[in-house]
């Protein structure tokens, strides 16, 4: 391989999030396309049931409801770690319009550059990820608040790994 090809990121493309997509690696948060929700409360609201189990109390862990007040990074950006929540899911839900970009493997070894997906939200979406989901850390496009709601615990549960080579999140905003 020569000097260029070895110091050249692979750009990894960024497609909208839909739930077809996403379904390997979580749930998308968003009321299901063309479909009336559940009537409640006399009729003033629907209601969706969107994720029935969020597995959060594996091993004495506890739900917990947290507010990441997210800067908004800058794009293209270079992925140089990765990281998983083995026992609890993970899920993220703006407050407010604002998107985010989410960079995912699937649950397993430690993901081979080639196995990364990213998606981007339409501002509107949530994510749950799956117990074991590789991903980046929250990457907001547009600042702000994000309501998380995770596993906790006595101990911290996040292993992290380094990709074998340089990936860029190849979007613009
Ligand atoms: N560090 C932290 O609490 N957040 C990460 O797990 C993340 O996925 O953003
Ligand atoms: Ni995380």
């Amino acid at each position: 391989m020569n000097d260029a090809a070895f110091l050249a990121p692979m750009p990894l493309a960024v497609q909208p999030l839909t739930p077809q997509a996403f379904a390997p690696y979580g749930t998308v948060l968003a009321a299901p396309a063309g479909k009336k929700g559940r009537p409640i409360n006399g009729g003033n609201a629907e209601r969706f049931d969107l994720v029935g189990d969020l597995q959060l109390g594996a091993q004495g862990g506890r739900p917990m409801l947290a507010l990441f007040r997210a800067q908004a990074r800058r794009f293209p950006h270079e992925v140089t770690e990765m990281e998983r929540h083995a026992l609890g899911s993970q899920t993220f839900v703006p407050l407010g319009e604002r998107r985010f970009v989410i960079v995912v493997a699937p649950a397993g070894e430690a993901p081979a550059p080639a196995a990364l997906a990213a998606f981007v939200t339409d501002g509107l979406q949530g994510v749950t990820l799956a117990p074991g989901t590789w991903h980046h850390a929250l990457l907001a496009v547009d600042a702000g608040d994000f309501v998380v709601v995770e596993r906790a615990a006595a101990s911290v549960d996040c292993d992290t790994c380094a990709l074998a080579a340089r990936v860029v999140v190849d979007w613009r905003d």
